[in-house]
């Protein structure tokens, strides 16, 4: 295995498969510049400007048939993406002229590019850490604005610069304790290391707290709607999605297999399952649809447990309370209870509907404040945990062995940024990428 080579040129289709108005090709690599003169007719390649565009025409050297009229866009080392020499072909969006430009690129001594290979070159040559690569990836497959934003802050080396800081001051005090154990006599002061480490950890913890609202921004939610036949759940779900979704009758019982329906709320992409009312029944189907409902609200990332206000209380089913949002529906209809931990609801007038929303919002990404760094990426998290558990020892651990812990949370803490990590590592990060990419 190994990583591929950084020498060779390389050229891949950086557009997604199909028609479009424009298509890119990318090439990049030493010599890539010569190499695209010998298929571009019009103002020489290797003498423009780098970042500046200039029109012409893409021509097969071995036919001398015009491919495409095209722009030609030169980047040179290292003031490019990857750090090399490197160029972009954009053609007509026609597969058909990607295909040929690709090909001709090819017999020129090009080599396709590997998945996330431009990204794995801007890595190597020290172009972003190893996180902002791993946030370009997240970009490119943002779904909802929550996603864009948290894969933007980490482009722009939100979490880069976090780490950098929390190293920092673990260098710091690694420093003293090691001045403090090799000069005893020179009336070094003790390191405060407990004192010095409290503050780190915080925020490594605080960082680790993000983690739940950062994987609901990037992947989303599945929120489960559950209570008592006739409670609501599918006039709510309708209600919710502003369309009718699910049927809805006076008949208790209506809803027997679950229902999955997306939305998004404040820019959180979200799976609403609408659930079969919870009761004890003997009706094989129904039972199943309530064994599923059930299980559907423990595999949840939030359940809305809804109760009819306007009927006697219901005795609640087992649900994962800690993740649970109690709302009380109908609340059009004159109240038989009330309780404070409920949220009153209407689907049919809409009351309560919008503070539904908020609380969903709330629940799903409260604990992390906006504006700031959220971890998504489970590498990351599993390396905080890492960097987190080596603090906590060396809070407990006697002066002469701190030191020790201190160095393997400073190595999980780098392995983040993909300092000294091995080629396994590397190579699981970009084997998740789109060629071109
Ligand atoms: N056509 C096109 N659009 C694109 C990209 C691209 O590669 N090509 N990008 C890629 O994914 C993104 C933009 N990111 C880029 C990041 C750095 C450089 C770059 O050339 N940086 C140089 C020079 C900067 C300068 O001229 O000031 C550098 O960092 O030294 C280019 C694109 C999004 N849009
Ligand atoms: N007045 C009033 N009636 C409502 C409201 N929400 C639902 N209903 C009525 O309550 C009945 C049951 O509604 P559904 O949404 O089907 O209830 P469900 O919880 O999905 O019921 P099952 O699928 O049987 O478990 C229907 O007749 C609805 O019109 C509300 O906000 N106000
Ligand atoms: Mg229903």
């Amino acid at each position: 295995m190994g990583l591929p080579s950084l020498k060779d040129v390389i050229a891949a289709i950086a557009t997604p498969p199909g028609k479009g108005a424009v298509g890119i090709v990318r090439v990049s690599g030493e010599g890539s510049l010569e190499l695209v003169s010998r298929l571009w007719q019009g103002k020489n390649p290797s003498q423009l400007a780098g970042g500046r565009f200039t029109y012409g025409a893409i021509c097969d050297p071995q036919t001398q048939e015009v491919l495409d009229q095209a722009l030609l866009l030169v980047f040179r080392q290292p003031h490019s993406y990857t750090g090399q020499d490197s160029a972009e072909l954009h053609t007509h969006g026609s597969p058909a002229v990607l295909r040929r430009v690709l090909q001709a690129l090819f017999e020129q001594g090009a080599r396709p590019a590997q998945p996330g290979e431009f990204t794995l070159r801007a890595y190597l040559n020290g172009k972003m850490d190893l996180a902002q690569a791993e946030s370009v990836l997240s970009l490119v497959e943002a779904e909802s604005d929550a996603a864009r934003r948290q894969a933007l802050r980490g482009l722009s080396a939100g979490l880069s610069q976090k780490i950098a800081h929390i190293s920092e001051e673990l260098f710091t005090l690694l420093a003293h304790i090691q001045a403090w154990l090799d000069y005893p006599e020179e009336g070094v002061e003790p390191a405060q290391i407990q004192e010095t480490l409290k503050p780190v950890l915080l925020e490594v913890q605080h960082l680790l707290a993000t983690a739940p609202a950062g994987r609901i921004a990037q992947k989303g939610a599945r929120i489960a709607l559950v209570g008592a036949p006739n409670a609501g759940k599918s006039s709510l779900l309708n209600a919710l999605l502003g369309y009718e979704r699910a049927i809805v009758t006076p008949i208790p019982g209506t809803t027997r297999d679950y229902l999955e329906a997306p939305l998004e709320i404040a820019g959180v992409p979200i799976v609403a399952v609408d659930t079969a009312g919870v009761r004890e029944t003997e009706d094989l189907i129904e039972k199943s649809g309530v064994e599923r409902a059930l299980q559907i609200a423990q595999e949840a990332d939030l359940v809305l447990y809804l109760a009819d206000q306007s009927q006697p209380r219901p005795t609640p089913p087992p649900l994962p309370w800690a993740r649970t949002l109690m709302v009380a529906t109908k609340a059009d209809l004159p109240p038989v209870w009330t309780e404070h931990s409920f949220l009153r609801v209407s689907s049919q007038t809409g009351l309560g509907l919008e503070a539904l929303r908020q609380q969903i919002h709330q629940r799903l990404l409260g604990e992390a404040p906006e504006g700031e760094i959220w971890i998504s990426n489970e590498r990351h998290v599993e390396a905080l945990r890492r960097a987190k558990a080596h603090l906590l020892e060396a809070m407990e651990a006697p002066e002469d062995l701190a030191g020790v812990s201190i160095e393997m949370a400073l190595d999980a803490l780098a392995e983040i940024l993909g300092k000294d990590v091995s080629e396994e590592v590397i190579d699981r990060v970009f084997r998740n990428f789109c060629v071109g990419k």
